[in-house]
């Protein structure tokens, strides 16, 4: 635990080291067949779990700007990424990069304030390294959240979306980090994904919404995932609207697929911080300053919600 260093340049310089001395950039992680075993997730996670008091049962992953969730965190224990051995470190402005442990709500939980992602240089076994290493701390239950850009016409920049599946755009290109050999000790070699997102964690999070008075800007729909960074041609947004994807992103499907194919409980939301362009030659552009300052106008709504929920869960 301690203040965060400088951040190392990680795609080029980090990797998992082995047993045997050799590290993961030998062993050629990040190629389509590469995998990080289990003895080095368990190495990972036994290493945090002796640096922290806290046994968390639920993981959050905070998606761009969103990360102020710690804040009601209590007792909080703080581990920057790039002190953890072998862990993926964010690049991107909107992700601090740090794991918080402690209490949520009266729930123990770890947060993940920021995250990674493939466009960064990232393969999809790193991108969600840190998903399977909360599974082997403890994690049962795994909350992620993002900023996306809304493709379903009614949505408004600052609306919240419940996750309710997800289109794995990215998976078109072979780009799924359950590709490689599979260990069972993790879960099967062909997960089921029709049932990805917690049917009971999602009528929970709307028996809230109608609590808290949040139904007006609150809906429930399909993301989507394409690596980027680019944001999407007009094209491509037509191409989302017409197959049913309300939201779309750079993130959160791998964590997902990795989640389940562990056998997590998933509950997911999007903060709409954009509308995407769908007309040929509009002036207006997407843009990640745009992203941010969404998340700061809008981000304690999803903080108030998500703690909610959290605080009403069952485990
Ligand atoms: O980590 P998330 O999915 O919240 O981040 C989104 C996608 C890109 O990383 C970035 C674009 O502004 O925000
Ligand atoms: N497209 C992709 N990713 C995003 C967007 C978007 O419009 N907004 C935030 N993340």
């Amino acid at each position: 635990m301690s203040s965060s260093k400088s951040r190392p340049d990680n795609v080029e310089r980090r990797g998992i080291t082995f047993d045997d001395g050799s590290s993961s950039k030998s062993r050629k992680i990040g190629g389509a067949f590469s995998s990080v075993t289990y003895e080095d997730v368990q190495k990972i996670a036994k290493h945090i779990l002796a640096i922290v008091k806290c046994r968390p049962k639920i993981g959050v992953i905070c998606g761009s700007g969103l990360g102020q969730l710690a804040e009601l965190v209590e007792d909080s224990e703080t581990i920057p990424y790039n002190e953890i051995p072998d862990f993926p470190v964010s690049t991107v402005p909107g992700h601090a990069g740090k794991l918080v442990f402690g209490t949520l709500k009266g729930k123990s939980v770890v947060l993940m304030q920021g995250r990674t992602h493939s466009y960064e240089g990232y393969s999809p076994q790193q991108t969600t390294l840190p998903v399977r290493t909360m599974k082997l701390m403890g994690v049962e239950t795994l909350f992620v959240t993002n900023a996306a850009g809304g493709i379903n016409r009614n949505f408004k920049v600052g609306d919240m979306m419940i996750i309710k599946d997800h289109m794995n755009l990215a998976g078109f290109s072979g780009m799924n980090p359950l590709v490689g050999p599979n260990d069972e000790r993790f879960g099967p070699r062909f997960p089921p994904m029709s049932r990805a997102y917690d049917l009971d964690i999602r009528k929970l999070a709307h028996k809230v919404v109608k609590e808290m008075n949040y139904t007006d800007f609150v809906h429930e729909g399909v993301y989507s995932m394409m690596v980027g960074p680019n944001f999407e041609t007009v094209t491509e947004c037509k191409f989302l609207h017409t197959i049913g994807v309300d939201a779309t992103g750079m993130s959160t499907v791998p964590e997902v697929l990795v989640a389940k194919h562990c056998g997590m409980r998933v509950f997911g939301m999007s903060l709409i911080t954009n509308v995407v362009i769908m007309e040929f030659d509009s002036e207006a552009t997407a843009n990640h300053e745009e992203v941010l300052e969404t998340g700061r106008q809008r981000s304690k709504y999803m903080q108030k919600l998500i703690a909610t929920i959290i605080e009403k869960l069952d485990s």
